[in-house]
């Protein structure tokens, strides 16, 4: 038993592809070739006829257009003797069409029954010209589908007698003996004869009910991709067909959106245990999905993914139902009386709600039937009207193995929270055979997208990167990001994606990501974008683990860190203004990252790439206690005082500084002091003690007037007090000194200064640009731990940002 769908049969080329393939298959015995309209027909149809109904006359020209089509491809397919009877065949069929239509605009209504007459054309005509293609090559009959299928007269979705079209198709077996027959799908007749469809897609299920009355080896239906995926490939890049599957699971994933297969054709096979092969017109040698009553064992745990959109919660709730027998059942039978589909239960064990999935169409008439029956309870405040709730999907995990595996939900759950996709219900059948989530439907692609990854594609995961300020730092990090894009993925199994970066200037977009070698030239060309607008990016393009790297020195980005962390974007920040705000904005920010299931990481807040802050937590999360902390926080400082000697300006060097990429994007935070108690701040609070920045006692060595003005006017000025600095450098040096930029913590208070330090001090040998951290702990309390070694420069913070996004993205 074979069926060919809409494509496999929408143009000439497509017929002799599927007719080469059913010739094929004749080789090993007996071929019924179930055929759909050619592709788009259906529709084309019901446009006609709708066109018709509603006095527009343009439905003769679109049938004329239907008709032509046909003409076209019996001519390109056959030969001019062959050609006569299947014209003449097709004329027919749309002369019939057209007055068909010509009714329907006379009286300006199309009835369901006769919306399905006009439908059953599209098979029809298609069955008869592959029957004369295929006719021309190998005998084949063709045969009515209204003479062996027999429904009821439910017009637009019949539903099918087995027992009488299994009598009818083996008594016409009986009557008829050919090696093929061509059948058109989709359709059927009542008791009475009248044509009747059997829903949209409904070839597939017309081929099932003949293979499960001829007892078929197996059923083929031949389609346009192949066979069943893993999850939706338009959502999903690297979905996968999905070679063996029950039949179970099959009928999961077709009701729960996998497009290939109407759902109701999995029934009649199953009954008989006959094997149904999808399988690709277009390319069939791809082997396709098997659905089997046992298929072969699966690494994968869960088979398939799968999502319904449009969907609605509706919500019955009140303490009048707890204990009380009856509610469930009074509220199904309304929503039945209406006709509505219930899609998905959930009810608590307080009892004191029923929540059910509904089709969001269909959300008034519940509301109506639903309050209408518990409007004496409504009345008495017993229950609330019912709370319909919209904008939803359902996604759903499908699999046999899901039963014999803990951790399942867990692993489903974790993917969903780490990605802010709040669940709003959940559903899990008895058989563990399907978990279905109930989510919001702007969160479907991203959730799709997470849970193949977390069930399909265990050593791989994409990160998408947002990064704000590619100056000094932030060029270096897309430039290493660039280099090791291959490494990061072959070793860490991550994708690692830069979707945008922005200056004050410009902002540049790829949601496939951009390309690392050309971004310059990208960003250049790109158009401005505002820091709510780039916030307002990120929330709204929606992707899986999305960081923002904020390499900005910029106050006003890190006023968008909450609004990110709320809905579980990480933040890597080397801009130090959010850890050293407010020591309430500071904590706010790190509970939002743990509330939200996300991280916020500033490592190169001290110290650059040196591991600082990550060894404090390790020593704070172990139980350790830190009493002390002395440091050389300032590689721009550092670098100043060891190479300023005064036979060439102070404000030379410190311009030497900037120029190396070690100084703030302004230099006069540096000197002035305030970038090291900020550091010093960050420390104090990352060991545990809520300290704010006006608890930060900053002795600045600077001449006050040094800090009034911009920055020309600070060098300006550090000429001019040229003697200051090099009076501080002499008196140090004859004291055998040398002058350190120390930070200190203790007892509740931090001071940061210049120092004339001893040859015997733990800083005095401290070379270049270095920082060092000497942390005085309950374990380290004779000597301190101590972190020693570049702490300033392009390079080496792009690096610690880089080891930053690699501890986001492996949460
Ligand atoms: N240098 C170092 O050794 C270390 C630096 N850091 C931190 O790194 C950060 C960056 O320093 P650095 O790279 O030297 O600075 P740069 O001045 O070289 O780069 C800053 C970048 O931020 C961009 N920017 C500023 N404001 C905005 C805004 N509102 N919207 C979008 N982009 C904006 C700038 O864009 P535009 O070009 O358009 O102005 C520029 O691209 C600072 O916070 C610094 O404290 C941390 C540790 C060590
Ligand atoms: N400007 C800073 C850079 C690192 O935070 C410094 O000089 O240390």
């Amino acid at each position: 038993m074979l069926k060919f769908g809409g494509t496999s049969v929408a143009s000439a080329e497509n017929i002799e592809k599927s007719c080469a393939i059913a010739l094929h298959a004749l080789a090993g015995g007996p071929v019924v070739m179930v055929v759909s309209a050619l592709g788009g027909t259906t529709d084309a149809l019901i446009g006609a006829g709708r066109a018709a109904a509603s006095g527009d006359s343009r439905y003769r020209e679109a049938l004329a257009q239907l008709q032509q089509r046909h003409l076209a491809a019996a001519q390109a397919l056959l030969p001019p003797a062959g050609q006569p009877d299947v014209t003449a065949t097709l004329t027919q069929g749309f002369s019939e069409l057209t007055q068909l239509c010509d009714g329907v605009f006379a009286l300006g209504e199309l009835s369901a029954r006769t919306l399905d007459r006009l439908m059953s054309y599209g098979e029809l005509l298609s069955s008869q010209l592959v029957c004369a293609v295929i006719g021309g090559k190998t005998p084949a009959a063709w045969a009515d589908a209204r003479q062996l299928i027999r429904t009821n007269s439910c017009f637009g979705k019949a539903e099918v007698d087995p027992a009488a079209t299994r009598q009818l198709v083996q008594a016409f077996g009986q009557k008829h003996a050919h090696a093929l027959w061509v059948v058109p799908g989709f359709i059927g007749a009542d008791a009475e004869g009248t044509t009747t469809t059997l829903g949209r897609g409904g070839s597939d299920y017309t081929a099932a009910l003949l293979a499960a009355a001829l007892d078929a080896d197996k059923l083929e239906i031949w389609t346009d991709v192949s066979g069943m995926m893993t999850a939706d490939p338009r959502l999903v890049a690297r979905a996968r067909p999905i070679a063996g599957i029950s039949y179970q699971e099959a009928m999961e994933l077709s009701y729960f959106g996998a497009k290939v297969l109407y759902p109701p054709t999995i029934q009649p096979v199953m009954e008989r245990g006959i094997p149904l092969w999808i399988k690709n017109t277009f390319a069939p040698a791809d082997y396709g999905t098997l659905v089997e009553v046992d298929p072969p064992h699966s690494p994968d745990v869960v088979r398939g993914l799968s999502s319904i959109g449009q969907l609605a919660l509706l919500n019955l709730e009140g303490s009048g139902m707890v204990g009380i027998p009856g509610f469930s059942k009074r509220l199904f039978e309304a929503l039945a009386r209406k006709r509505i589909n219930v899609v998905l239960i959930t009810q608590s064990s307080s009892e004191y709600s029923i929540c059910v999935g509904v089709a969001a169409a269909d959300v008034p008439a519940a509301r109506a039937v639903v309050d209408a029956e518990f409007a004496p309870e409504i009345g008495a405040g017993r229950i609330a009207p019912l709370r319909p709730e919209l904008g939803l999907a359902i996604v759903a995990l499908v699999g046999e193995n899901m039963k014999n595996h803990p951790g399942i939900s867990g692993r489903l759950f974790g993917a969903l929270g780490q990605n802010g996709v709040n669940i709003r219900a959940i559903a899990q059948g008895s058989s563990e055979r399907n978990i279905s989530t109930v989510i919001r439907s702007e969160d479907v692609p991203k959730a799709i997208n997470v849970l193949h990854e977390a069930f399909f594609e265990p050593a791989y995961k994409q990160v998408n990167l947002y990064v704000l300020g590619p100056g000094n730092v932030g060029g270096k990090l897309l430039a290493q990001l660039a280099q090791q894009q291959a490494h990061l993925q072959q070793q860490l199994g991550l994708q690692v994606r830069v979707v945008a970066i922005a200056n004050r200037r410009h902002c540049v977009v790829d949601e496939n990501g951009l390309d690392l070698a050309t971004w310059p030239a990208a960003l250049a060309a790109a158009g401005p974008c505002t820091l709510d607008e780039f916030t307002q990016l990120i929330l709204s393009r929606n992707l899986r683990n999305s960081i923002l790297v904020d390499v900005t020195a910029n106050p006003a980005a890190a006023d968008h860190y909450a609004a990110l962390l709320e809905k579980s974007v990480a933040v890597v920040a080397c801009n130090k203004v959010a850890a050293s705000s407010a020591y309430a904005n500071y904590a706010r920010l790190k509970g939002l990252a743990q509330d939200f299931n996300t991280r916020f990481l500033f490592e190169t807040n001290v110290g650059a790439g040196l591991p600082i802050i990550g060894t404090l937590g390790d020593l704070t999360r172990s139980g350790d206690v830190v009493r002390r902390l002395e440091a050389v926080l300032s590689g721009t400082l550092n670098f100043v005082f060891n190479n300023y000697d005064g036979s060439r300006p102070f404000a030379e060097v410190v311009r030497q500084a900037q120029a190396e990429g070690y100084t703030e994007p302004d230099p006069r935070l540096d000197l002035s002091g305030t970038d090291v108690a900020r550091k010093i701040l960050i420390l104090a609070r990352e060991a545990g003690h809520p300290l704010e920045m006006s608890d930060v006692q900053i002795e600045s060595f600077l001449p006050a007037s040094c800090l009034e003005g911009d920055v020309e006017a600070f060098y300006e000025q550090l000429a001019v007090h040229e003697a200051h600095f090099r009076a501080l450098y002499d008196a140090a040096t004859a004291a055998g000194k040398r002058l350190k930029f120390v930070a200190r913590y203790a007892d509740g208070t931090a001071a940061v200064g210049l120092q004339a330090v001893l040859p015997s001090h733990d800083v005095y040998e401290l070379r270049g640009k270095d920082n060092i951290v000497l942390f005085y702990t309950d374990r380290y309390s004779e000597q301190p731990l101590v972190i020693k070694g570049a702490g300033a420069g392009a390079e080496v913070t792009a690096a610690g940002v880089f080891a930053d996004i690699i501890r986001a993205a492996r949460l």
